[in-house]
């Protein structure tokens, strides 16, 4: 399983978030990723975690202020990208621009959907992965794994039936290793979460617990 971290704008520290996951990763062998603010990439991917970008714009190099283009993220550590979050939509057109810039930057690819449908919409795009997010379960500490697991064995199947080559995490509300071995029963190879560890009083303990299951 992959437990993928999205620090959102959360107000904690990216850095010790980042040390805590790259020793937890290292103790247990489950891979384990931090997507942090652009603007703290380089010192995320400096701690030796793998580390993703939250966004990449649909631009090429140019006269595009205020985008996050792939190559800089990726000259700046990042090893992959979330794509149309569902706290930063996208235009169809501008999904597939996403992908194709990640991909010319040689960045890995999930593109998250609200739902099943969408899901295999993602999935005809050609991303390395896509992730199954109800809007209304994330941040609620209520794991959509557990709440509504038809949405995750529904995904699995969308992707399946387009692309069986392409991965399905599933996120909201995850906190605990539990949520993550009920993602992995239902046919997720992923986790996406972030107040779970984000908003934790102790996010190492919180990555200790998620990771504890699968080492
Ligand atoms: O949006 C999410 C991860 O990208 C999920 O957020 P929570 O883990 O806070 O529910």
């Amino acid at each position: 399983m992959f437990v993928l971290v999205n620090l959102k704008a959360y107000p904690c520290d990216p850095v010790a978030v980042a040390e805590a996951a790259q020793d937890v990763s290292e103790e247990t062998g489950v891979r384990v990723a931090i997507a942090p603010q652009a603007a703290h990439l380089s010192a995320v991917a400096d701690t030796g975690v793998e580390t993703w970008a939250q966004h990449v714009s649909p631009v090429e190099h140019g006269s595009h202020t205020g985008s996050t283009l792939a190559e800089a993220a990726a000259d700046a550590g990042a090893t992959g990208t979330l794509i149309n979050h569902s706290e930063n939509r996208l235009k169809l057109a501008d999904v597939d621009g996403s992908i194709d810039a990640a991909d010319r930057a040689d960045l890995e690819t999930i593109v998250c959907a609200n739902n099943p449908d969408q899901i295999g919409a993602a999935a005809a795009l050609g991303p390395d992965s896509v992730a199954v997010e109800p809007p209304e379960l994330i941040g609620t500490g209520t794991p959509v794994s557990k709440a509504d697991p038809d949405i995750v064995t529904d995904a699995v199947e969308a992707a399946a039936a387009v692309d069986e080559s392409v991965d399905v995490l599933c996120g909201a509300g995850i906190s605990t290793g539990d949520d993550v071995v009920s993602a992995q029963d239902l046919g997720a190879t992923g986790v996406l979460l972030a107040s779970g560890v984000a908003k934790a009083d102790d996010p190492r303990a919180a990555l200790e617990d998620l990771v504890e299951p699968l080492a």
